[in-house]
């Protein structure tokens, strides 16, 4: 793992450092592999890139559209991750309707929809049972508790390592989550991070020592590079080990 880490001067620059970043791995990945598969974040602070990324010139058609975590919403009510990003990004491009793939929320049963989203993922990677797939980029968040995606602190969620999506728990709702094997077999994973109110967080997932069910960011080791953008409300009181 190669873990990079920048504290930007403000959101607008860890948002420009972000695009940027992700414009670099996008046409590396295509032209390597062909395609750029990228799962994306929900949450507050990457929509403005979402935004941003509406803006550019891209290859569409090249790109795959995933979430790393999804509520349990329907992709039409206010807190859906889904609808966050078609409406910042996605409805503004031509990207084909068959390269989004998102979360399904709609079985009355959030565990068949975690199967069958890891089933989308088997035919979608065309994977050996067992195999975990290598996506080129995971954009993550982190919460001021230390989660990241849906992996909330003590949750059952955070033990499950047989699997590549599974229901997470915030305060009793469901989620639809990447597991941490699935994070960490990524080629590259991102994490935007803004504001004053991480700085605790971030102090314990930057230790040497801590515990990991109660900061889960801990448990993101990727086998690719791992980049924590900051901006400096976030990162300005963080001893950043080497
Ligand atoms: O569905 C979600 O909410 C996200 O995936 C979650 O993990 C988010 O990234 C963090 O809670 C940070 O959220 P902010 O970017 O709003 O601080």
């Amino acid at each position: 793992m190669i873990k990079n880490v920048e504290i930007l001067s403000d959101k607008a620059a860890l948002v420009q450092r972000s695009l940027e970043l992700v414009l670099a791995k996008m046409e590396a990945a295509i032209r390597d592999r062909g395609q750029f598969t990228l799962a994306l974040s929900g949450g507050s602070t990457p929509k403005p890139l979402y935004e941003a990324l509406a803006t550019q010139a891209c290859p569409w058609d090249k790109l795959h559209i995933f979430w790393g975590d999804e509520r349990y919403v329907p992709p039409d009510h206010p807190d859906s991750n889904e609808g966050m990003a078609r409406k910042a990004w996605l409805n503004r491009v031509p990207i084909p309707a068959t390269n989004i793939h998102p979360m399904p929320t709609d079985a009355s049963d959030p565990a068949e929809a975690a199967q069958r989203y890891e089933q989308d993922l088997q035919r979608i990677f065309q994977l050996q049972p067992g195999e975990i797939p290598a996506l080129d980029v995971i954009l993550l968040g982190m919460g001021d508790d230390g989660h990241t995606a849906s992996l909330f602190p003590h949750t059952d969620a955070l033990q499950v390592h047989d699997r590549l999506i599974t229901v997470g728990n915030k305060d009793g709702q469901p989620r639809i989550t990447f597991t941490a094997p699935l994070i960490n077999q990524a080629r590259c994973v991102i994490f935007m991070v803004s504001g004053v109110s991480k700085q605790a967080a971030l102090s314990q997932i930057f230790a040497s020592t801590a515990d990991d069910a109660a900061y889960p960011a801990r448990m993101i080791q990727p086998v690719g590079e791992l980049w924590w953008l900051l901006d400096q409300a976030a990162g300005e009181n963080l001893a950043v080990a080497s």
